[in-house]
């Protein structure tokens, strides 16, 4: 695949400090490609930049966190614009998920590769609002919540274990009215996953055996309780890649989520607070830039 002009989105303020001005300078030097950036501010998003650039460059490269990269995802979704991901965030999980490299000169080097192919990937639709990766729901959502931009700039990805740790121990499980593509289950859970892709940025774990982000189909998963046999037994699977009966998995194209009270939860990086969630796929959504053989 062939960029004449590639326009790169770049977060100065995401996870990783390294000259990325200069990498993309030496990468893309000799390669014929003409290349402009644009800078993401407080106030200016990476989806605020991303919509004027719609029909203006031939891909749009986002260098940031998960955080940016669903930014630029839902303003380009439908459009035909297709982007790349350059991981410049702490976590990466969108870039692990599409086997992009997680260092910056060899994702770099996707961009000129002649091998490298779009793959068109769905996304889901939270409440009418796009996401790329997952809405969670309980233990999954504290998780992410609790884990704090300076603990995850000192630790990095352990922050999250760290606040796994602590948040595991406190969750109190709640009653839920699932409503699966038109079935009602009543279900008691401490975590709910309505999740568009496998990987959960921690090594090549996926997790659970059968999600993928290009099948048309959003991934329900509910853990029960957290006590410790169901936690092992949920690990277990997604070490294993295996079914277990601690977990609930379906797969579906629609779910709405009841409670009582308004839970906290977490779509991608925002959080939020509702009594009702419902969410959908868009399947075939956005294109984006995969390395050879990732396709
Ligand atoms: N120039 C900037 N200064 C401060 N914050 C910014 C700037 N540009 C974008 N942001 C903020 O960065 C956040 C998005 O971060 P992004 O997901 O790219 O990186 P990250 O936080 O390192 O990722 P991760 O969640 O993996 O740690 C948004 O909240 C956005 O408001």
């Amino acid at each position: 695949m062939k960029f004449k002009h590639i326009h790169f989105i770049v977060n100065p303020a995401s996870g990783k400090e390294e000259p990325v001005l200069s990498y993309i300078n030496k990468v893309l030097d000799d390669s014929g490609i003409n290349w402009e950036l644009s800078i993401t501010k407080k106030h200016i998003s990476a989806a605020d930049i991303a919509r004027k650039l719609i029909g203006k460059t031939e891909l749009i490269a986002v260098y940031g966190g998960d955080g940016c990269v669903t930014e630029v995802a839902s303003a380009l979704q439908g459009s035909g614009t297709p982007m790349a991901i350059i991981p410049g965030g702490t976590a990466n999980v969108m870039a692990k998920e599409l086997g992009i490299p997680q260092e910056t000169l060899l994702a770099l080097e996707v961009l000129k590769s002649n091998g490298a192919m779009l793959k068109l990937v769905d996304m889901g639709l939270m409440n009418g609002k796009p996401f790329l990766l997952r809405v969670n729901l309980g233990i999954m959502a504290d998780m992410v919540l609790q884990a704090d931009r300076e603990l995850k700039d000192e630790i990095g990805q352990l922050a999250y274990g760290i606040t796994a740790l602590k948040t595991i121990n406190n969750a109190e499980p709640v009653k839920y009215r699932l409503e699966i593509d038109g079935e009602v289950f009543e279900e008691q859970a401490v975590s709910i996953t309505v999740t568009n892709s496998g990987n959960m940025g921690i090594g090549d774990f996926a997790l659970q055996p059968g999600i993928s982000i290009t099948d048309g189909l959003l991934d329900v998963i509910l853990l029960r309780d957290n006590s410790f046999m169901s936690l092992m037994k949920a690990a277990g699977s997604a070490l294993l890649q295996n079914k277990t009966d601690a977990v609930q998995h379906w797969q579906c194209k629609k779910v709405a989520i009841d409670s009582l009270t308004e839970q906290k939860f977490i779509c991608d990086d925002f959080e939020q607070q509702a009594k009702r969630i419902e969410i959908e796929v868009i399947p075939a959504s956005i294109n984006i830039l995969v390395p050879p053989d990732k396709n």
